[in-house]
């Protein structure tokens, strides 16, 4: 079968390609003389799969998304408490090139703006000779920009120095797959999905993408951010990128410019995406739905090893299932509580096993456990294991993490169902199940 993919992406194109409003950049000379019939969009999953159509293997200078991944490189270089002591991270609403500063900080608004992207400029990658030198030739704003912050103390550099060295990041010749698979790099955490190399430490990468969402596209961020829902830059070449963090980057390229900078068919084509695959982030697509099972079982064990003390060996399994995060762990907490609890008079459901002598935690279909939910797991598991009950993790992936001692003797963890019976009954015990589940 060949993926419908590349096929809808090809439609998509076809359906903005006759937005011709817009003109490319006039300010800088080989922009103003690109070829507007150009259009492209690549899509770049987590794994390192790319889709494109179009004009997909077209260069144009990064211009403005550069900002992004230098912002990045600026945190890395000196931390983010350092970088955040002279960039801003608020939605500036002025144009990117605004000569202005964050009233009392002096610092430049955000680093989605000239002035943010200059004071944290350091990069020294291959650029487009002819694109620099064009932009140099009238840089005047960008000039006024960088003597600006030097006079505000915000960089200590020569301005022409800190300018010149900006514009050539802008420079950088990328192509729409280029940029897609740079974009799928920090939607998979920061590390390269080919490589497998770790390139922006995660916590930088929510900083990007912050910004990003919240002044990537300059003065029309929050028409963006209500109307598409994703964290995107622009540049004034015509592209644009756009990140739905854990899926997909999505570079798109076309050059002609609305008013405020951004690239008009590329507006378009992140809106159909957007609409159509259900990327905005604030969609309530995915309403945590029932991750616990609960069963009942007894086991009974005439072997010679049968536990001598008298529990009558009564046991509750909590099965989780999925990517369990502080919603699955807060279902299985009160799991718990409403089978373990003693009974409540008024609601005689509750506490049903409230003397279960063992307790299986089966975690042997979770595929992940989030930070939150590896803490409350593990509170479970303490407070269970204080009530004197003996409490069986199913945990053949490890995804609890716990330390195997921390709760002493009362706590196992073991890999299949037949070790946790065992740990229960000993050999030769068999569970007679009140559910299909044991
Ligand atoms: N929005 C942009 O892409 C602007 C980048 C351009 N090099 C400038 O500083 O004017």
């Amino acid at each position: 079968m060949k993926s419908p993919i590349p096929d809808y992406l090809k439609q998509v194109l076809e359906h903005v390609r006759p937005q011709d409003g817009g003109t490319p950049a006039d300010y800088i000379e080989t922009l103003a003389k690109a070829d507007t019939s150009r259009l492209a969009v690549a899509l770049a999953m987590v794994d390192g799969q790319i889709y494109s159509a179009g004009d997909d293997t077209v260069e144009f200078s990064i211009q403005s998304i550069s900002k992004a991944f230098v912002y990045a490189m600026a945190i890395e270089d000196a931390g983010l408490e350092a970088v955040l002591a002279k960039i801003g991270v608020e939605p500036s609403g002025d144009a990117f090139n605004k000569l202005s500063l964050e009233r009392g900080s002096n610092r430049p608004m955000n680093p989605m703006i000239n002035a943010g992207a200059i004071t944290a400029h350091l990069s020294n990658l291959s650029v487009d000779e002819e694109v620099y030198e064009a932009e140099l030739r009238d840089a005047d704003r960008n000039m006024g920009i960088g003597y600006m912050l030097k006079a505000a103390g915000i960089i200590t550099c020569v301005p022409r120095e800190a300018v010149t060295g900006y514009i050539r990041q802008c420079s950088i010749n990328v192509n729409v797959k280029d940029l897609a698979m740079m974009l799928a790099t920090l939607c998979n955490a920061g590390i390269h999905p080919v490589t497998g190399e770790s390139i922006i430490p995660q916590t930088s990468v929510r900083q990007v993408f912050s910004v990003m969402t919240t002044c990537g596209m300059y003065d029309a961020a929050g028409a963006w951010v209500s109307r598409i829902g994703i964290p995107a830059k622009s540049g004034v070449a015509g592209a644009i990128i756009g990140a739905l963090p854990g899926q997909v980057g999505i570079a798109t390229f076309s050059p002609r410019l609305d008013e405020r900078g951004n690239s008009v068919r590329g507006v378009k084509i992140c809106e159909r995406l957007s609409s159509d695959m259900g990327l905005h982030m604030m969609d309530v697509s995915q309403i945590a739905v029932a991750t616990v099972r609960t069963s009942m079982a007894t086991i009974i064990n005439s072997g010679p090893d049968a536990h001598t003390d008298n529990c009558n060996r009564s046991v509750v399994i909590f099965s989780m299932r999925g990517v369990v995060r502080f919603g699955g762990s807060e279902r299985l907490t009160r799991a718990i509580v409403r089978e373990l609890d003693a009974p409540n008079p008024e609601d005689p459901g509750s506490g049903r096993a409230h003397d279960a002598c063992a307790v299986v935690l089966s975690f042997h279909e979770v595929f992940s456990l989030s930070p939150v939910a590896k803490r409350v797991s593990h509170e479970d598991i303490f407070r269970l294991v204080k009530e004197g009950r003996l409490v069986v993790a199913i945990d053949p992936g490890d995804v609890l993490q716990i330390d195997r001692g921390a709760a002493g003797e009362k706590f196992k963890v073991v890999e299949t169902e037949e070790q946790a019976r065992y740990e229960i009954g000993g050999t030769g015990c068999q569970a007679v199940a009140q559910s299909n589940d044991w």
